[in-house]
């Protein structure tokens, strides 16, 4: 449970009590540890170290879309690690948080023009292009917006990257999976060779190299190893006809033990394999992690608004916190280990955990077996601090739930809960009503 523990028998976020988090913040609330994302990073920065021969001076980049409140990504950018974005907003908070813009990788398959150009102002390190007409369409403004240029303001070639869709999808499931044929993302490796030649004929982009992510929550290394073979065969057979292939970006999408599961991949054998396979080729190597480093730094704090009891023994423990805020479960059928912050003594008993939101899909959980549980009691949602916050809603109109950032015994608000004004004001009465 990493930096999750507890002491005098009440879970704590590193030395700070969550039952005195909630009093202070409200319920429900995230809270991450500081030292559970430190960790977590060091030891892909130390694994990724050990193999400086195949890995080059490799960058990891954190995928914003996992987390990106702005100070989980400071206290990783000031560790060195830089970002990997999917929207103009995604790179505007990692510029704020302090990654520099040559340690940000833009990825997406739909990037706006407007976007394209943001990116190539701020001198993001790599564009990762998906597709021929993505490439077409950046060629172009990188072209109009040199002409624009200015001795003051110059504009830089942009270095992309062809992400290419290997046909191995992989993932904790059919939603999260990516690398797929039939998937949307990247471009058909049988496609990418010609691709990477005439982006190498203009003046406009730079290829350094190639890209790829497969899905997420990947818990054996074959389909990431198949993978990143086929990276290796392409940049050979571009090497071999002449073109320069620099960088291997390899995506994400290592699993997290959200069941306590210890049978996974390790981070080392996980760098360990990667590093076999681009053995020789003298690349920099990148990685672009997302829930690796920081599901399990996070818990989404919430409260028993009471306990229904029905007459044929079905019991649900209705939590203050709904799918709105916590959407996994309803998405995915993901699992989150739901944890007492105090428990009860007394006979352990299954309940059904669902939110206050009127949707059926407003289940997190069927049959868990907890402890007694009472209304007023506090629980932890474990394993939420990836695609917990970031992908929650006001649906309901419940406002967005604040976020708590700790580290020791000190904590801080670092994202507010909005008030019920504001959420109103922000909403202008069209001028004929
Ligand atoms: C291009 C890209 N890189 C990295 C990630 C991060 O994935 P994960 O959180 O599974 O590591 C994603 C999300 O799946 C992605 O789409
Ligand atoms: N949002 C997904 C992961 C998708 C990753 C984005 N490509 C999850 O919560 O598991």
């Amino acid at each position: 449970m990493h930096h999750f523990d507890r002491i005098n028998g009440a879970l704590h976020a590193e030395g700070v009590p969550l039952e005195a988090l909630a009093d202070a913040v409200g319920t429900p609330a995230y809270v991450y540890s500081t030292a559970t994302l430190t960790r977590h990073y060091g030891l892909l920065a130390d694994a990724v170290a050990a193999h400086p021969a195949a890995l080059g001076p490799a960058l990891i980049a954190f995928a914003v879309k996992a987390n990106s409140n702005l100070s989980v990504l400071a206290t990783l950018a000031r560790l060195g690690c830089g970002a990997d974005t999917v929207s103009e907003g995604e790179i505007r908070r990692a510029l704020k948080a302090g990654v520099p813009a040559n340690r940000i990788v833009f990825s997406g398959v739909g990037k706006t023009d407007a976007e394209l150009a943001f990116a190539i102002e701020a001198g993001v390190r790599q564009i990762n292009v998906e597709s021929a007409i993505e490439l077409d369409r950046l060629i172009e403004i990188s072209s109009s917006l040199k002409q624009r240029a200015t001795a003051s303001r110059a504009i830089a070639t942009p270095e992309i990257a062809i992400r290419v869709n290997p046909a191995v999808g992989a993932g904790g499931h059919a939603k999260i999976t990516t690398g797929g044929a039939t998937d949307k993302f990247g471009v058909p490796a049988d496609e990418a060779h010609a691709l990477y030649a005439r982006a190498s004929l203009s003046p406009h982009v730079t290829p350094v190299g190639l890209a790829c992510h497969i899905g997420s929550q990947i818990t054996t290394l074959e389909p990431l190893e198949v993978a990143f073979r086929a990276l290796r065969t392409m940049t050979l057979e571009l090497r071999a006809v002449g073109l320069t292939v620099s960088r291997l970006d390899l995506g994400g999408g290592l699993g997290v033990p959200y069941h306590g599961q210890s049978d996974l991949p390790s981070i080392e054998a996980y760098v360990a394999m990667a590093a076999r396979v681009l053995d020789g080729l003298d690349v920099e190597a990148a990685f672009e992690p997302g829930r690796l480093l920081a599901a399990n730094a996070g818990v989404l704090l919430s409260r028993v608004i009471q306990v229904n009891e029905r007459g044929d023994g079905r019991r649900f423990l209705v939590l203050d916190a709904g799918m709105n805020d916590l959407m996994r479960p309803a998405l995915y059928d993901a699992f989150h280990d739901l944890v007492p912050v105090r428990p009860r003594e007394g006979e352990p008993r299954l309940y059904d955990l669902v939110g206050p939101i009127c949707e059926s899909t407003d289940v997190f959980a069927r049959d868990r077996l907890l402890p007694p549980m009472q209304a007023g009691d506090l629980v932890a949602f474990m394993g939420a601090g990836a695609y917990g916050a970031v992908l929650a809603s006001e649906y309901n109109s419940r406002p967005l739930v604040p976020e708590v950032l700790v580290d020791g015994d000190r904590w801080a608000v670092v994202r507010t809960r909005p008030s019920y004004e504001d959420m109103l004001d922000r909403e202008p009465t069209a001028d004929w009503l």
